[in-house]
Formats: C-alpha cells, sequence, structure tokens
C-alpha cells in the first residue's frame, strides 16, 4: 500500500499530506456529534428513569451549545482543509502532467517507438485524470470513514467491551474476502484500464487517420478495429463491475453481519443485568451510524485499487532512464562512425559495423536504395536512439556521454516529413530560435523562398496553420522547415530530402538558399535525385546498413559499383513521361 501511495503521489508521499490530515480530522469531527447526541439521549433517559428530577434542561443547553459551536469550527477548519486537499490534488497532476511530458521529452526515441502515441496521450490525460480523482476524493474519504469506526472502537471497549468485540467481530471476515479477492481484483482493474487506454488510442488513431481512411476507402476496416475495441472495453467493464460489485456487497454483509451479533449480545446481556438500557441503546446509535462509513470505505477501497493501475503506468514511465551525459560538443570537429551496429530491434541491425568520417565544413551526401539506412545515420548523429555497438564521436566527444540538449543546439535538421505546430506561420520559423526577431524570421524565410507565399496569406506572418500544418502544401512547408534551419543557425545540418516536394522554379530558388545555410557547415545530406550531390566534397554509399563505397562522384563513377548503377537508373529515368 506504501508503495501504491508513492507511485500516485509521482514518488512525493509528503504532497498528500494535506488530504491525509484533512480526512483525519473530519474523521475526529464526525465522532463529537455522536458523544454529544448520546449525552443528549442520556440525559432524556435519565430524566424519565428519575421523574421526580424533571429534565436538566441546564445540562441539555450546555450539550446543545457546544454542539453548535463544534459544527462552526467544524464547518471553518473543514473548508480550509478542503481547499487545500482540492488545491494539493490538482496542482499534484498538474505539475505531474508536466513534470511527466518533460520526463518525455528526454526520453530516446527508441521509448515511442515501443508505446503507441495514444497511449502516452491516455497516461497523462487519463490515467493522470484516475490518480487525480483518488487523490481528491477517494483517499481522503476513506481515511475519514475509517477514523470513525476506529475511534468508535476504542471509545466502546471502555463503555463495554463484549459489546464493542460483538459489533466489530464480523470485520476481518469482510476483510479477509477483499484480501482474498485481491489478485483478481487487482486483474480486472488492470484489464479494464488496458481496455479504456487501447478504446481511446483505437478513436484517436481513427481520428488522426481520418483523410488516409477516406483516401483509401478503409473506413469498414478501421473502423472494425475501433468497433472491436469498443466491445473489448464493455466488456471489460461489464466483468470489473459484474464481479467487483458482488464482492463488494459480500464484504459488506459480513462487516455489517456485526450489529446483529451486538443486538443478539446486547439482549441477552440486558435481560442478565449485565447492560444497562441507556448503553444498550447507545451501541444501537452509533452501530447503525457506524456501518455507514464502512460502506464507503469498501467502494473507496475498490476505486483505489483500480487507479492503483494507473499510477503504475505512470510510474513505469517514470522509471525509464533519460538520456545521460554532460560532456560538451566540440564546434568545427569531424563527425566519426566507429565500427557502429545499430538495430531499432537491438536482435535486427540495419546499420552495420559502419565506419566513417565527415570532415567538418564539407557536405557529405548519404545514398543507397530505399530502406539501406541513410535516415538512420542522421538519426543516430542526433542521438535520436543509442547505438548498440561502436562509437560515434564528434572530434574527441562520445555522443554516448554528449549533453543532449547541447548536442541538439548544434545541429539544424530538415527532415523528409515536416511538422508545423497549430500556431503562426511565424512563430513556426521561431522555432529555429526562441530569441529571433521578427526581422531575423523575414530575413530567413526570404532565403528559403517563403517570404512571398506568406506575405501573400490573408494575416501575413501572423496566419494560423493547421495542426501538422494541414492548411500548406507539402513544398511550402518544406521551406518553412528551412527558413528554421536558416534561423537556427547550427555548425551541424542534416537534410533529409529537402527538395523533395518542391516545383521545379521553387527547386532552383531553393537549392540557392540551401547553398547559403551549409556555407562553412559540416553537412550530411540525403538525396533521393543523384544530380543534387554531384558536387558533395563525399559520397557515401549504403547498401542493407554496410558502407559500400565512398568517395567523390567522379571516383565512385569510376569504381564501377553500385553509385555507378544508381547513377545510370536515375540518368536513364530522367526523361520518363506519361505516354
Ligand atoms: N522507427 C523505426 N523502427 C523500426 N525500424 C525502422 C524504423 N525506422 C526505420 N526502420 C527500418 O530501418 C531500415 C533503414 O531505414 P532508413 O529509414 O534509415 O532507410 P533509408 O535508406 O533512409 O530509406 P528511404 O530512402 O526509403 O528513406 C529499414 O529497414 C526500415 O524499415
Amino acid at each position: 500500500m506504501n508503495h501504491y501511495f508513492y507511485n500516485i503521489s509521482g514518488g512525493n508521499t509528503r504532497s498528500l499530506l494535506p488530504s491525509a490530515l484533512a480526512a483525519i480530522l473530519d474523521g475526529i469531527a464526525k465522532v463529537v456529534p455522536a458523544a454529544l447526541l448520546a449525552d443528549i439521549f442520556n440525559t432524556i433517559y435519565l430524566s424519565f428513569a428519575a421523574p421526580e428530577a424533571g429534565l436538566n434542561f441546564g445540562r441539555m443547553w450546555t450539550v446543545s451549545v457546544i454542539l453548535l459551536i463544534w459544527l462552526v469550527v467544524e464547518y471553518a477548519a473543514y473548508s480550509y482543509l478542503y481547499d487545500k486537499t482540492y488545491k494539493a490534488a490538482y496542482s499534484l497532476a498538474a505539475s505531474g502532467r508536466l513534470s511527466l511530458a518533460e520526463h518525455i521529452r528526454h526520453l530516446s526515441l527508441g521509448f515511442f517507438g515501443r508505446r503507441d502515441p495514444g497511449d502516452i496521450t491516455n497516461l497523462l490525460l487519463s490515467d493522470y485524470g484516475q490518480v487525480e480523482q483518488t487523490i481528491s476524493h477517494n483517499v481522503p474519504q476513506l481515511i475519514s470513514a475509517v477514523m470513525l469506526p476506529v475511534l468508535a472502537l476504542a471509545g466502546l471497549l471502555f463503555v463495554d467491551w463484549r459489546m464493542a468485540l460483538a459489533m466489530f467481530a464480523a470485520m476481518p471476515f469482510g476483510v479477509l474476502l477483499l484480501w482474498l479477492t485481491d489478485s483478481l481484483q487487482a486483474r480486472l482493474s488492470e484489464n479494464h484500464v488496458r481496455a479504456k487506454n487501447e478504446a481511446a488510442s483505437r478513436l484517436q488513431e481513427y481520428l488522426s487517420g481520418i483523410r488516409e481512411i477516406k483516401a483509401h476507402n478503409m473506413g469498414g476496416k478501421r473502423f472494425e478495429r475501433l468497433r472491436l475495441s469498443f466491445d473489448e472495453l464493455k466488456r471489460a467493464s461489464i466483468r470489473l463491475e459484474g464481479i467487483m460489485g458482488p464482492m463488494i456487497m459480500g464484504a459488506m454483509l459480513l462487516t455489517r453481519s456485526g450489529l446483529t451479533l451486538m443486538i443478539v449480545t446486547g439482549s441477552y446481556s440486558l435481560a442478565g443485568g449485565e447492560l444497562t438500557l441507556p448503553v444498550f441503546l447507545l451501541f444501537l446509535l452509533v452501530g447503525t451510524k457506524i456501518f455507514e462509513p464502512l460502506t464507503v470505505v469498501l467502494m473507496n477501497y475498490g476505486e483505489i485499487r483500480y487507479s492503483a493501475y494507473s499510477a503504475r503506468r505512470i510510474m513505469d514511465v517514470r522509471q525509464e532512464q533519460p538520456q545521460q551525459g554532460s560532456g560538451s560538443i566540440p564546434s568545427g570537429a569531424p563527425i566519426i562512425f566507429d565500427h557502429v551496429t545499430f538495430g531499432y530491434d537491438a536482435q535486427k541491425p540495419v546499420l552495420k559495423d559502419l565506419t566513417f568520417t565527415i570532415q567538418p565544413h564539407t557536405i557529405t551526401a548519404l545514398v543507397g536504395p530505399s530502406g539501406s539506412g541513410k535516415s538512420t545515420v542522421t538519426r543516430l548523429i542526433s542521438r535520436f536512439w543509442e547505438i548498440q555497438e561502436g562509437i560515434i564521436s564528434i572530434g574527441s566527444q562520445p555522443l554516448s556521454s554528449a549533453g543532449p540538449e547541447q548536442l541538439l543546439s548544434e545541429i539544424s535538421m530538415v527532415f523528409q516529413d515536416v511538422y508545423l505546430f497549430q500556431d503562426t506561420i511565424g512563430n513556426n520559423i521561431r522555432i529555429g530560435n526562441m530569441k529571433a526577431t521578427q526581422a531575423e524570421i523575414e530575413a530567413a524565410a526570404k532565403r528559403a523562398c517563403c517570404h512571398e507565399f506568406i506575405s501573400a496569406l490573408p494575416q501575413g506572418y501572423d496566419t494560423p496553420v493547421g495542426e501538422g500544418g494541414s492548411t500548406l502544401s507539402g513544398g511550402e512547408k518544406q521551406r518553412v522547415s528551412i527558413a528554421r534551419a536558416l534561423l537556427k543557425d547550427a555548425s551541424i545540418v542534416l537534410l533529409d530530402e529537402a527538395t523533395a516536394s518542391l516545383d521545379p522554379e521553387n527547386e532552383t530558388a531553393v537549392q540557392q538558399a540551401i547553398n547559403e545555410l551549409v556555407a562553412d557547415k559540416t553537412v550530411i545530406l540525403i538525396a533521393h535525385r543523384l544530380k543534387t550531390i554531384r558536387n558533395a566534397d563525399k559520397i557515401i554509399v549504403l547498401d542493407q546498413g554496410e558502407l559500400v563505397e565512398e568517395g567523390t562522384h567522379e571516383e565512385l563513377l569510376a569504381h564501377h559499383g553500385l553509385y555507378e548503377k544508381l547513377w545510370d537508373t536515375q540518368q536513364g529515368a530522367e526523361g520518363w513521361r506519361v505516354k
């Protein structure tokens, strides 16, 4: 259980203190009116037992005033703690979500390969929501509901220990039932959380892929996956409620049967003269009250058990090791691959024993058939993934111990698939350098040939672009990403198919912009059209993850190997047209 509280509080159990304190006070607060009522009851009883003395109005007034004062104090203290409890719970969830998102940012991309993006969203929203609900409601209610019976038992043991024991005698059986079925409850809760997350992921996938689904008329198949996930959620929900409900009711029934035992014991004791009527009535009064909070305990126990799985999912991600390293990257140093072997799945290497050096301030092109590992090389230079064998270093600094943030500050990237945030187009370029002025943004846009189309937009640089850049054409997005890279002005430039989706007019202009971007930089370029890399200082030819050739365009042609074959194929394809 301790581990559970550690998990739900994100490792900060102290943050649960306000709610625990509020709950304890609430529990105590509920006992006092019950004790005062018992006293009033006793005073009335005494007035009937000895009618000549009459009702003790003094005592009745005193107790009533104490009760009133108590209620006011209770209200004030409870409102204060209530406020603290909720604030603590919501702050914990808000800061927890942010710190988890920040933690995720520091993980290698391998983590994202293993997890469904929808699953990560659910973790941050749904699982945290569950934990938030538990901290703000279930845990305080549980503590408060436990306090009343515990305090009542302690007090009643002094009044009449036999009656007190009779009242609570059946409770251990209720607890035993819960304990025996604990692993079943855990399994049902886990299955339900899993089914809920799966359904949410499928829904997210369906909505994000709606364009492709429509384009390929995949509605039926994809919708089937969505339907299956909702079916599974329905089954998991029925199983959870159908099994947990009777179990909790069973535990409740067992616990409540103590009341019957107490009544039987009380009746015999009363008849035997070992118990006075007021005490018996006091037990009856407290007895009926005491089982209400116990019902709450059992209900909340089920809820807490359920959210334990959400908490564990959160902690599992928290325990993922972020990328380590603080070594700084020397500027103007060569990039060295020394016998590097890497696979996204360690058992299936996609780069094999790769050794080469990229000299600073040169342009190196990576070529090779599709799937030969070109993009993977650029991802490894950015340390998006950790390699399995060999060393990648920049100068004398191995990347495995380099500071990930500093490394990325040295690299500008232009990817094949450009992602634009749902923000203004100006702010999307500013991502390259958050401190850039408007003039610098426009200068970068001009060099990347996007100033003209941006100026023609209704709100110019302040025009919002849809999520992922859905309101811009492929070529426009590519140019925006080149503007970002120009603005970043990093010493290493990774270009992946930078000119692939540009029309012929823009291609020439962007090629010039790229020439500016790459001037005096260390450039690693992937271009499928070999004519664009003819002038590269070095061309590295990959085939099935192995380096098969290396040299300049002329040297490679003279070598009559794979490069020449690729070159010839492309030359032949240059003049293709639809007949
Ligand atoms: N995230 C990933 N997880 C698992 N395997 C991957 C991942 N990315 C790429 N691969 C695999 O690694 C191999 C190399 O892929 P990579 O993208 O580096 O090739 P490429 O030469 O850049 O291909 P292309 O020219 O088609 O872009 C391929 O077999 C690919 O299927």
